[in-house]
């Protein structure tokens, strides 16, 4: 795992931008596993105004989100559908079929999920999974307790999770959906790269117990320690944390 640790999350965005265009640049082809959530918005806003200002060309990517809430349609601007189309899809020019989702407002959510994997592994797989982490350590929607070699499937959301992601919903948790599609912690390690991203303080412990706690299922971030080319980039609140556990403790 490599740890980057830059002042502030303006710092964060223009090196994970400039990490994924690097990425776009080797492969224009390339299909990336993206991710939504705060986080996300100023890498996205850096990844378009680089695309508008001639400086990338992003529009023959094709990705793979992480996740979707089950039961809301692919217009409602609380989905994750919306979320992609406003803030990366329509200004680098992607269309629906190459910028997948999880289908939430499916009939068969399950068999939904099935079929996400399958067109996973159908495209090629991930070449550069994006992914940000929640204040509860989850990756995608994979929550404390979900199994390291989990697939594609549908989960219920933990509360932290719920409280976490009110905002959009009006501030009240009990509006959220309950239920996600997310892609599994087993699909998530395919990635041929993962580049995981964190601003902020309130992620400073599922940051230090992912990068330097056990490997457990308690802490779905830390099975990112499995992997082989992991580049972790956060700003000095996110890191606030690291380096506190003595070096006998750690792994
Ligand atoms: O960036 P945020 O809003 O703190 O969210 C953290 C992560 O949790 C999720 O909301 C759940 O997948 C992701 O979209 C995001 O990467």
């Amino acid at each position: 795992m490599k740890i980057v640790i830059l002042p502030d999350a303006r710092a964060v965005s223009c090196a994970v931008a400039d990490i994924i265009v690097q990425e776009v640049r080797r492969n224009p082809q390339a299909v990336l596993g993206l991710a939504t959530g705060r986080t996300m918005e100023a890498i996205y806003a850096e990844l378009c105004a680089r695309h508008k200002g001639g400086i990338a060309e992003l529009s023959n990517i094709s990705s793979f989100n992480l996740d979707e809430y089950v039961g809301l349609s692919e217009e409602d601007p609380r989905s994750y559908h919306y979320y992609m189309r406003e803030n990366l899809f329509s200004t680098i020019g992607i269309e629906a079929n190459k910028g997948r989702l999880p289908k939430g407002a499916a009939h068969d959510p399950e068999q939904a999920a099935a079929e996400y994997d399958v067109a996973l592994a159908a495209s090629g797989g991930v070449d550069m999974q994006l992914l940000g982490i929640g204040e509860n350590g989850h990756i995608g929607f994979n929550e404390p307790l979900s199994g390291l070699s989990t697939r594609t499937r549908v989960v219920a959301l933990a509360k932290a999770t719920l409280e976490q992601n009110a905002k959009m919903f009006g501030g009240d948790y009990n509006n959220v959906p309950k239920q996600a599609i997310t892609m599994g912690i087993g699909t998530i390690l395919e990635a041929r790269s993962i580049l995981l991203v964190a601003t902020g303080s309130a992620k400073a412990r599922a940051v230090a117990q992912s990068v330097e706690g056990a490997l457990s299922a308690s802490m779905p971030g830390s099975a990112l320690q499995l992997h082989a080319k992991c580049i972790v980039v956060l700003d000095q609140g996110a890191a606030s944390e690291l380096g506190q556990r003595e070096a006998s403790e750690r792994p």
